[in-house]
């Protein structure tokens, strides 16, 4: 069996600026059909993680390898064509309509110009195709970015912001053609602040904080090591805790308790062996306590591009709370 070659080779990556250390020690294998979502406040470093990666900057320390080529070497240069990407703040040539800025993005990436109006109509910019750019919305102009970065059916995608600007069918558009393109064996990079709806179109998730990796890997690795509590929801809850008592230090509201992750298991089979149990939802940690937790640890417990160990439960069950965000 011959091992898949990663598409993207991170290896202990930094960049400096002058005096700053916008990243450090970074280290990722991004591999065919992966989708990695990229995640960390402003100034985390995530745009320069992207710049690196396309090969727009030099990294200052650390090997980087795309599609098995340095960036900054000249044969990058083929490469480069099968990466699309998305800026953060996505900008055109206003007097041009969306069709013409397509058509010259098509030829500078030596594109079948065919491939334009279907892309067009993907992103729903059909009836504005010939319209100015200057006239068009905020989300137009993210759909047309999008289309630009689709264009070629690239192996690479580098989104950064993608659904900035969109409205919920078009983010949901979004995410379906994400879905599409992964099964079609491209890898995707998504950087976003909103991470609600992000969760189940990503395989691996990293956090960075300050320039450096707080954390990688599948959410059930990144909730497995936080033990944070799993949201277990039941009706009518107070009466179903009298026969069950020791449950009541887990109790958080009238219908709801929470349980650390690696008790939840027993819980469960607890109540599930009680007929009386009239329902019951489980929820385990979303991106969003993930990510409040990952950032939130220091640096000690976060070696390497592992996700740090867990914090010891306090008396009543809970993750210890992390220490304060230093600010970077
Ligand atoms: N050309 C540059 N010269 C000096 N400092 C820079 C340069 N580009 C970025 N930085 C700094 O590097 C750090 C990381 O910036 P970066 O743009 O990568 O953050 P980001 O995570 O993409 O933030 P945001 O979410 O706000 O887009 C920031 O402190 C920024 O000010």
């Amino acid at each position: 069996m011959t091992a898949t070659k990663p598409i993207i080779s991170l290896s202990e990556t930094g960049k400096q600026y002058q005096q700053l250390d916008a990243l450090q020690a970074i280290n990722l294998a991004l591999n065919p059909g992966e989708v990695l979502g990229l995640f960390g406040h402003n100034g985390a470093g995530k745009t320069t993680m992207m710049k690196i990666i396309l090969g727009v900057i030099p990294a200052s320390s650390g090997e980087v390898r795309i599609f098995g080529v340095d960036p900054q070497s000249k044969q990058a240069w083929q490469s480069r064509r099968q990466i699309g990407y998305l800026p953060e703040n996505v900008s055109f040539y206003d007097h041009l309509t969306g069709l013409e800025i397509l058509t010259y993005f098509a030829r500078l990436k030596q594109v079948s110009q065919q491939e334009v109006p279907a892309l067009l109509a993907q992103v729903g910019l059909t009836h504005a195709l010939n319209r100015k750019v200057k006239h068009y919305s905020k989300g137009m102009r993210q759909r047309l970015g999008l289309a630009q970065a689709f264009l070629g059916n690239p192996k690479l995608l580098l989104l950064d912001e993608p659904t900035v600007g969109l409205d919920p069918i078009a983010t949901q558009d979004f995410y379906q053609r994400v879905d599409q393109l992964k099964s079609n064996g491209t890898s995707v990079i998504l950087c976003s602040h909103v991470l609600p709806g992000v969760e189940q179109h990503i395989d691996r998730a990293m956090i960075l904080a300050g320039g450096r990796q707080k954390a990688i890997g599948t959410l059930a690795q990144l909730r497995e090591k936080a033990n944070l509590p799993a949201t277990i929801r039941i009706p009518e809850l107070a009466s179903l805790l009298s026969s069950h008592p020791e449950l009541s230090q887990w109790q958080t509201g009238p219908e709801q308790l929470q349980v650390p992750e690696k008790q939840k298991l027993a819980v469960i089979r607890q109540l599930l062996d009680d007929p009386l149990l009239p329902d019951i939802s489980i929820e385990p940690a979303n991106l969003e306590q993930l990510y409040q937790y990952y950032l939130n640890i220091n640096d000690a417990q976060c070696q390497g591009a592992v996700a740090p160990s867990a914090p010891q439960p306090n008396a009543a069950g809970r993750p210890l709370t992390p220490p304060e965000v230093a600010s970077s």
